[in-house]
């Protein structure tokens, strides 16, 4: 498996994933604007990773910064942290990074800028280490959920190369797939960007996890010829309330998944859940270019000056999910709230 991104020679390197699967190609972000061009343009997308490229942008940036005292670097540097954040606001794991990061720095007051320079590039590698680890453990407990023989359907991409490695969605399918259990895989193509097709079916292929591909209006017929056992999905952001926004078309499959009785799982690592917001009606759900809906990699497929509805994501209600994948456990909707909480026995909220 290709790497999503990494820090490489005091540089970020990051998988240009919009030629994917065509074409295996690295830029080289030689300075944060380059990082965050990358995130708006997703050569890297995924809410995880688009937070992990952001650290990486920030440590980048901060090499740059010449202040004389860490009030004055303090200042600069928040620039840089707004550019990160100005990307691309439905997914909280950028926020969620600078939060951390933020709170870091208010710790190295005493240090020299040099210091906290080096402290920064240490943090976004930390933040990328971790993340691999977390979606581990979402993959040991989501896997309990699946049986052998499962037919598990999922829309977008979730995988490896949404995140630092090993992806959300799809751990609980590659440690089902290491415990023995004979699983396929329904992939979603994922219209308009086509994730699934060009991600999900990809990486599922290398991991040698039989997937089938299918156009995003097709799902509803296959479950209601009973084909579907499950669904697993990402998320960009989820609310305390336990709503969901994740890429649109999620809340079709979820709609769909409760006429059909099959459950429907969200992989949320806690980085992509949002405690201080109530509800997915909060959530700033993006806009992107009609021309992703208007053509195909430069294609025109629709007449010239139509009008176009491009949103990038759609918010499920927490009434439509089953329960919710962690690196904390599986909890139910309702017990989302409480999984932070250090007066809650965690043992008696998570489900097996
Ligand atoms: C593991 S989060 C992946 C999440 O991000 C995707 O959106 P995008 O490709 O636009 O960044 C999609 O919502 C996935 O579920």
């Amino acid at each position: 498996m290709v790497s999503t991104i990494e820090w490489r020679d005091s540089k970020v390197l990051m998988l240009d994933q919009s030629r994917l699967p065509l074409e295996v190609r690295y830029v080289e972000c030689t300075d944060y604007q380059m990082v965050a061009e990358g995130i708006k343009k997703l050569w890297i997308r995924g809410a995880p990773a688009i937070g992990i490229a952001a650290a990486m942008g920030i440590a980048l940036g901060a090499q740059d910064i010449k202040a004389g005292s860490y009030d004055d670097f303090i200042e600069r540097l928040e620039l840089i942290m707004q550019t990160m954040l100005d990307t691309r606001p439905t997914a909280v794991n950028i926020k969620w990074a600078v939060g951390r990061i933020k709170k870091l720095l208010s710790e190295k007051r005493d240090e020299s800028i040099d210091n906290i320079k080096k402290i920064l590039i240490d943090e976004a590698k930390k933040i990328l280490e971790e993340d691999i680890e977390i979606n581990k453990a979402i993959g040991k407990w989501g896997a309990e959920f699946i049986k052998d023989g499962d037919t598990i359907l999922t829309h977008c991409n979730a995988g490896s190369l949404a995140t630092g490695g090993y992806g959300t969605a799809t751990a609980p399918m590659l440690i089902a797939k290491e415990q023995g259990k004979r699983i396929q895989v329904i992939a979603d193509e994922t219209r308009p960007v086509l994730q699934g097709a060009r991600l999900t079916a990809w990486e599922l292929m290398q991991a040698g996890i039989p997937v089938t591909l299918i156009t995003d209006n097709t799902a509803g017929a296959l479950m209601k010829k009973g084909m579907i056992d499950l669904a697993i999905v990402g998320t960009d952001r989820t609310t305390r309330n336990g709503d969901v926004a994740n890429k649109i078309g999620t809340y079709t499959v979820a709609v769909l998944c409760k006429e059909h009785n099959i459950p429907f799982y969200v992989a949320a690592p806690l980085s992509s859940i949002d405690f201080s917001m109530s509800s997915g009606d909060l959530i700033p759900i993006e806009e992107r270019p009609p021309e992703e809906v208007t053509t195909i990699w430069g294609h025109r497929i629709a007449p010239d000056g139509v009008c176009v509805i491009n949103m990038a994501f759609d918010v499920t209600p927490a009434r439509y999910v089953t329960a919710f994948f962690t690196e904390k456990g599986a909890f139910r909707p309702k017990d989302i709230k409480k999984i932070m909480r250090e007066d809650v026995d965690i043992e008696s909220i998570r489900i097996r």
